[in-house]
Formats: C-alpha cells, sequence, structure tokens
C-alpha cells in the first residue's frame, strides 16, 4: 500500500482535493485504490483495517470513505460512517447480489464489484469526488498578507510540499487516532510530532519522546510501561513509564520499526484495550494518550519483511504523514541555511555569516541525503573551522562540492568517483520516493524485483 501523495499543488491552488478514507484490510486492493482515487482527483487519508474504521466517525477528517463489505459484519461501518456524513462507496468481492442491496439500503452510495481495475474505482469515484470538491481552505494562519506561504510552528520553508505538509498537520492535530510519521532521516519526523502535539487539544499535557533505536532491548519494556521495584536486578523502586508520564497528552515513539515484536503486541494492547502493566506488576493500568510514531524505513517493507507486526501497524497508520527529503523543497535549502547560519552563529559568539552564490548554487544541486540535520552539521562545521564571515565554496565537504556542474574536461576527477554501492543507493532510494514509498512500483520501473531492493536494503542499514 503506497503512501499517501501530498496533492498537486497546482489543483490545490483551485480547490481542495476531497480526503479519502479507505477501509479495506486487503493490501492488494488498497493499492489499487489508492491509484484510482489520486487518478480521480482525490487523496487518501488513510487506509485503514475494518475495526479503526469506526475512529473516523468523530473526526470528521475525511469527505468519502470507500468500505470494502467482506459479509455482513462490515455493513454497519457503512452505517456509522454515512451517518457522520461521509459519501459512502461499497466495494466488495463477494459478488452477492443481497450484500449490494443492503449496503445500499445502510447508506452507501455506490457498490463496485471486487476485483477492480483502477480505472473503473476512478470512473465510479469522480463523481462523488466531484461533489465533495471544496474552495481552497483558508490559510492556516491568517493575517494582513495572508495569501503568502509561510513558516509554520518551528518549521522554516514556504516550497509548496511544506505547505502542503502545514495543512495536513492543522487538520490532523485535533484528531485523537494514532498519527504514522515516515520521512528520510533527518528531515524533521520530531519536529512534526512536536507540531502535531502544540495544536492539539493536549498541548498543555506532556509531550513524552522515545526513540525505540536507542534504547537498549532489555530496557525498552520499563522505559515504555515502567517497572515496580524487585522487577529485575536493579529495579530498587517503582518507575512510572513513558505511556504514564504522557498521560493525558502525546507519545512519541521514533524509530518505531527498531521496537521488538514482543513489546509491539504490549502496544498493541494499549491501543485495542488502553490498558498496560508496568514490568512485574501483574494489575492492569489504564492510559489515555495519542500515540505518535515515526521510521525511516518503508513500513510497508518492514510489514512484508515480518519485522513490524501488520495488526500493529494499521492501528497505528490511521494518519499517516510523510516528511519531503529537502531535496524536494527548492529554495527552501538556502532560508534553512540563513536561519542556521544566524543562530549558529550566535551560539558560537561570531559575527552572522552569509552564504556565498556558488555555495548557495552547490546547496540547490546537492541532493541531501542527511536533509535538514546535515545542512545543520555542513553549517555548524563551517561556522566553527572557517575564517571570515562568508561560507565559500572551499569550506564545503567535498560530496558538496562534487554537486556542482560536470567539470569541462573530459577526464574524470578521481575525487569524485563514488563507491558503486553509494551510486546504487542513491538510484534506488530516488525510484521508491518517486513511487511515493511503493517499493513494488519502485522495483518494477527498475526491472528488478522487490525483493533485491529489501536485500540491498539490509545490507546499507
Ligand atoms: N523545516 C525545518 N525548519 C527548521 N528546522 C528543522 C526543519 N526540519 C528539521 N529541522 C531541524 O533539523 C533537525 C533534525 O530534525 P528532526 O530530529 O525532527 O528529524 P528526524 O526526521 O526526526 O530525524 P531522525 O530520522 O534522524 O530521527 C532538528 O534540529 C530539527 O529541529
Amino acid at each position: 500500500m503506497p503512501l499517501p501523495q501530498t496533492s498537486d499543488p497546482a489543483t490545490r491552488a483551485d480547490a481542495r482535493r476531497p480526503l479519502v478514507l479507505l477501509v479495506d484490510a486487503d493490501a492488494a486492493a488498497v493499492r489499487v485504490a489508492t491509484a484510482a482515487v489520486a487518478n480521480a482527483g482525490g487523496e487518501i487519508l488513510a487506509a485503514v483495517e475494518p475495526a479503526a474504521a469506526v475512529g473516523f466517525v468523530r473526526s470528521r477528517l475525511a469527505d468519502i470513505a470507500i468500505v470494502d463489505v467482506p459479509d455482513r459484519a462490515t455493513l454497519p461501518i457503512i452505517e456509522a460512517l454515512g451517518a457522520s456524513g461521509l459519501i459512502v462507496v461499497a466495494t466488495s468481492g463477494a459478488g452477492s447480489v443481497a450484500l449490494a442491496v443492503e449496503a445500499m439500503r445502510r447508506g452507501a452510495v455506490d457498490f463496485v464489484l471486487k476485483p477492480y481495475s483502477p480505472e473503473t474505482l476512478a470512473r465510479r469515484l469522480a463523481p462523488r469526488l466531484e461533489e465533495r470538491r471544496q474552495p481552497v481552505e483558508a490559510p492556516i494562519e491568517a493575517g494582513p498578507d495572508a495569501d503568502e506561504p509561510r513558516d509554520f510552528a518551528g518549521f522554516v520553508g514556504r516550497s509548496s510540499p511544506m505547505q502542503a505538509l502545514y495543512g495536513e498537520i492543522a487538520r490532523i492535530a485535533p484528531s485523537r487516532a494514532p498519527v504514522f510519521i515516515t520521512g528520510e532521516s533527518g528531515s524533521g519526523k520530531e519536529l512534526c510530532a512536536e507540531a502535531i502535539h502544540a495544536r492539539s487539544g493536549r498541548a498543555a499535557k506532556p509531550l513524552v519522546a522515545l526513540n525505540c533505536g536507542a534504547i537498549p532491548r532489555e530496557l525498552m519494556e520499563s522505559e515504555v510501561f515502567g517497572h515496580v521495584r524487585g522487577a529485575f536486578t536493579g529495579a530498587t523502586d517503582d518507575r512510572v513509564g513513558a505511556v504514564e508520564a504522557a498521560a493525558g497528552g502525546t507519545l512519541f515513539l521514533d524509530e518505531i520499526g527498531e521496537m521488538e515484536l514482543s513489546l509491539q503486541a504490549k502496544l498493541l494492547r494499549v491501543l485495542q484495550t488502553g490498558e498496560f502493566r508496568r514490568v512485574g506488576d501483574p494489575r492492569p493500568r489504564r492510559a489515555d494518550v495519542r500515540i505518535v510514531c515515526a521510521t525511516h524505513r518503508d513500513p510497508f517493507a518492514e510489514v512484508a519483511a515480518g519485522r513490524f507486526r501488520q495488526d500493529l501497524f494499521y492501528r497505528l497508520h490511521v494518519l499517516p504523514i510523510r516528511l519531503p527529503a529537502l531535496r524536494e523543497r527548492g529554495d527552501d535549502v538556502i532560508a534553512l541555511a540563513g536561519a542556521f547560519l544566524e543562530s549558529f552563529a550566535r551560539e558560537e559568539g561570531r559575527a552572522i555569516w552569509r552564504l556565498s552564490p556558488a555555495a548557495a548554487e552547490l546547496f540547490r544541486r546537492y541532493d541531501w541525503p542527511g536533509n535538514v540535520r546535515e545542512l545543520q552539521n555542513v553549517i555548524r562545521r563551517a561556522i566553527v573551522l572557517g575564517e571570515g564571515d562568508e561560507i565559500t565554496p572551499e569550506m564545503l565537504p567535498a560530496e558538496l562540492r562534487r554537486a556542482g556542474p560536470p567539470a569541462a574536461s573530459s577526464v574524470c576527477d578521481p575525487e569524485i568517483i563514488e563507491p558503486f554501492w553509494v551510486q546504487e543507493r542513491r538510484i534506488i532510494e530516488r525510484a521508491v520516493e518517486a513511487f511515493g514509498g511503493n517499493t513494488a512500483r519502485a522495483a518494477a520501473a527498475l526491472e528488478i524485483s522487490p525483493s533485491t531492493i529489501y536485500r540491498k536494503r539490509e545490507r546499507w542499514a
């Protein structure tokens, strides 16, 4: 199932794309439906299993729901979503006329038989999407120059992908539903979690962040759920875990993909029942936390490889957000560089620095695999080690200088030759990104098998 795409800025200028909730447990159908929704001019809000659909009844985020009806047990979902004002299109592979009639009786406006092609579903959806297409919503922070793109909640950046991201954050922040943030390393996932918390009704309560990749495995359960005295060697006192510390607020689980499978099962229980136990304590406790999680990996590949529980994934992947890579943000890189030049120079007790035009050009051309964090490091290093008050190309690391236009000479400079695996990795990552995180489609375009990508990724990890 590919990650939802941010909408086409050109279309957004005229009207907001209707948001579609996809309720289907079958990953293959979700892939086809995602393509159909994009073709018909909509945007996927989330793809969820039937059990998670009810969470959307109150959130009122979606305009339209496509609900798979494998049997009669799913029919009440149609009723509930319809009653909350969504246009509901039912689908089913059962091919039963009685089921179709019953789905329509319960409020579905159309019934599409499975398997459907993206074209068929897009055709059936198009008039429904048209009904819900709305004039573009008011800018996020209205003011005298409200039409101007602006920075937002700690983020610097006014490019279209960032404007779309700010809109998504503003829309999903008030919901209680879990948020699943994806994006390359250093692209601002933690900043995004902070913005969501700050704009939610939970802002007055704590935001507790845990990096699942940085905590030793044997301590992780106690970090998340706490422990009681004597639970294990060294547990000399009762200890509150992150879930309790975040009571009423938000729990941010960074690098969720690194969490052990056994602990994933316990987290699933919190999401299903609201209950958890401190390590060594038989007494169940209750938690009221909103979970926001993040990963730099492709979560669909992690599920496919068995490293991420599918049931937990569908519970968490309710409101997905993708952070664009820095290289997708155009001139934001220059604005960010300016902001860091100012703040780091101040921190280092130096005069304010600027970027020379030649250095700015390299910044624009470079790929930034480490994203905003890499940019911060480059600027900090130049300010600490450099002389003067201007960043020039000579002060920049070799990989950045390589980003310049190709040398006029036909002889290749040995310094610019990159290892084969680095070039191969860049090609693969770009392809996966171009297909919105869908490894299978990227593999098809590269004419290699998806398993080749998974195998290589394991080697690079
Ligand atoms: N658009 C932005 N404007 C200003 N600062 C930013 C922006 N994006 C990221 N940063 C800063 O860059 C640094 C890295 O961001 P952050 O830690 O949120 O990234 P991340 O995606 O969570 O990284 P990782 O995957 O390594 O956990 C932080 O200091 C953050 O404040």
